[in-house]
């Protein structure tokens, strides 16, 4: 009596997609374009998240193509002011603190599709018009062209191209390489700015307060980023310990030495 089964979902390695996916996903696609960015209250919520659904639903989850997502990011398309792109290296939750105290800076998560889908999970299966809740492909044990680094590749390209002007970078000294081409900064996002449009990159290295640094802007990893900006005609500068980032830093730890504001 096989049809009394309930279908079975393919067993991956990493967690399944998130509970009340589509829920999650509507609530914030609202708040963000009702409240965060009212310039966006006249998108269509529905669509964009059927959109999403549509690039992963009843496909192989190992077989997500960058192709997939190219109907949700039509839809959902954004540029962000000049002057005003901020990437980011293993250092997320610092540059959020930077863009949240300022606000007419963007990271890719002050996009909407970044906002949208930022810590969440999801994944299909070709035999089933149901997301996965039990398992997804983990990037290691299962394969790399799964439904959310496929996302995060597609939309980190599409952020990277329409950046212009001045773009910042904020990088993690405390690391032995601040700098790594196997990131999505270091492998997506460095290679798809546009030289005609972005004239400068400038690279903030943040040691972690009360470690001892590893790299900075003299070490080998940023002498890298430096070569690939000059052979792509970008302007390359950079910070140790970008003042106005140190202070979101000492907030969290006002009596550690290199806080004291003598320094
Ligand atoms: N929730 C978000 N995830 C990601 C963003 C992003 O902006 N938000 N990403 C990538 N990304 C996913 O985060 C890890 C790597 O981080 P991590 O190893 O810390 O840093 P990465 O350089 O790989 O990626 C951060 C860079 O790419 C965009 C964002 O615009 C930053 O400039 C990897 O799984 C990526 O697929």
């Amino acid at each position: 009596r096989l049809w009394h089964q309930p279908l079975k979902h393919r067993e991956w390695n990493g967690t399944g997609s998130t509970a009340h996916f589509q829920d999650i996903f509507l609530g914030r696609c609202y708040i963000y374009t009702q409240l965060v960015q009212p310039e966006f209250r006249d998108r269509d919520c529905k669509k964009i998240e059927e959109a999403f659904r549509n690039a992963f639903i009843s496909k192989d989850p190992c077989e997500v193509t960058e192709e997939d997502y190219h109907p949700l990011m039509e839809l959902a398309s954004q540029t962000v002011p000049c002057d005003k792109t901020v990437f980011w290296s293993r250092t997320k939750e610092l540059a959020h603190q930077y863009t949240w105290v300022r606000q007419e800076m963007f990271t890719l998560e002050n996009t909407l599709l970044g906002y949208v889908a930022d810590g969440l999970t999801w994944c299909g299966d070709s035999g089933s018009s149901e997301m996965n809740y039990q398992s997804c492909p983990d990037w290691r044990k299962d394969c790399k062209n799964n439904s959310v680094t496929v996302f995060w590749k597609v939309l980190s390209k599409m952020f990277a191209e329409n950046a212009c002007g001045m773009v910042q970078v904020v990088l993690n000294g405390s690391l032995s390489n601040a700098f790594s081409k196997d990131s999505t900064f270091g492998g997506v996002e460095v290679h798809n700015l546009h030289p005609e449009k972005v004239h400068t990159l400038q690279a903030w290295v943040m040691h972690d307060i009360g470690k001892s640094p590893s790299d900075s802007c003299s070490g080998s990893s940023i002498m890298d980023l430096k070569s690939i900006m000059s052979k792509r005609n970008i302007k390359f500068t950079c910070q140790d310990n970008y003042r106005p980032v140190k202070f979101l830093q000492c907030v969290r730890n006002p009596e550690d030495s290199s806080c004291s504001l003598r320094t």
